[in-house]
């Protein structure tokens, strides 16, 4: 289980950040006040616009940054006191980790599967199921940098699962995919909430998010607008599909449209 409580993230901007921003206030509150709750065996979808504040999010979750405030609680364990013990249940995947240009797929997966202590003999069990899974044993030997984004991005999704952890936590996870690979991937993570683990992701993708997510949280400028399944998402702004709630909620929040 996931739980955050009333998570803010200010970011200090550089000079150059706050030029690029037309803005002279050195700080940016990405998340603001963000609570939310996510449970084993579902897909929960952060849904919201560029710069909304969904990575951040994950990444907070991830223990890749800290919060300026608020709580998070990944299976019990608090992100900032018990990194490591929350580190070992997720598996995150986001385009900002990337996987060394030099080697290889097959090198990476065993190399980050040591990293987490599986047994060898899981860790080829493991191999062989996600490699065929995604395809990747065709171009498991190839250095990274000579893999298409498509290609990059399976094998990055094959090693964040290495060690089978019980959440999944993926930022955008169909990003630079065409619909095929995109389809084994959302159907992957499908089988995985099957399987009673759970999934979170971030989207823009509004028709992603509603074929795949269980629950949706509605984030616009670092807050959580809406939570809910689609169907109660559909009823409270009384639409028939995710973008029109979306553009709802959207317009409500910002006073246009
Ligand atoms: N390292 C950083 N330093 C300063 N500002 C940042 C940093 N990372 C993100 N931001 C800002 O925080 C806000 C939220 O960004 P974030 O990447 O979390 O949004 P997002 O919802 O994931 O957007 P997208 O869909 O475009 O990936 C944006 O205004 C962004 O410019």
């Amino acid at each position: 289980m996931i739980e955050i409580r009333d998570l803010t993230k200010v970011y200090r901007l550089n000079k150059k950040q706050m030029a690029e921003s037309h803005t002279k206030n050195p700080k940016k509150t990405a998340v603001d006040h963000l609570s939310l709750t996510a449970k084993k065996g579902e897909i929960y979808g952060l849904l919201g616009p560029n710069g909304a504040g969904k990575t951040t999010t994950l990444r907070c979750i991830s223990t890749i940054i800290r919060p300026t405030s608020g709580e998070i609680y990944v299976d019990g364990h608090e992100v900032q006191k018990e990194p490591e013990a929350v580190r070992n249940s997720i598996g995150f995947l986001t385009s900002d980790i990337k996987l060394d240009d030099q080697f290889d797929a097959d090198y990476m997966f065993r190399f980050f599967g040591r990293l987490h202590k599986v047994p060898e003999d899981v860790l080829k069990k493991r191999r062989d199921e996600l490699f065929d899974y995604f395809g990747i044993s065709e171009f498991a030997h190839k250095k990274i940098k000579e893999l298409s984004t498509g290609m990059k991005q399976k094998a990055a999704i094959a090693v964040s699962l290495v060690h089978d952890p019980d959440i999944v936590i993926f930022d955008e996870p169909t990003n630079g995919l065409d619909i095929i690979t995109a389809r084994n991937v959302t159907d992957y993570l499908k089988k995985l909430r099957d399987d009673g683990k759970l999934v979170i992701i971030s989207t823009h993708i509004m028709s992603e998010a509603q074929k795949l997510c269980d629950r949706i949280g509605m984030i616009i400028d670092g807050k959580k607008e809406a939570e809910g399944t689609l169907d109660e998402l559909l009823t409270k702004t009384c639409t028939n599909d995710l973008e029109d709630a979306f553009f709802q909620i959207y317009s409500a929040r910002k006073g246009v449209m």
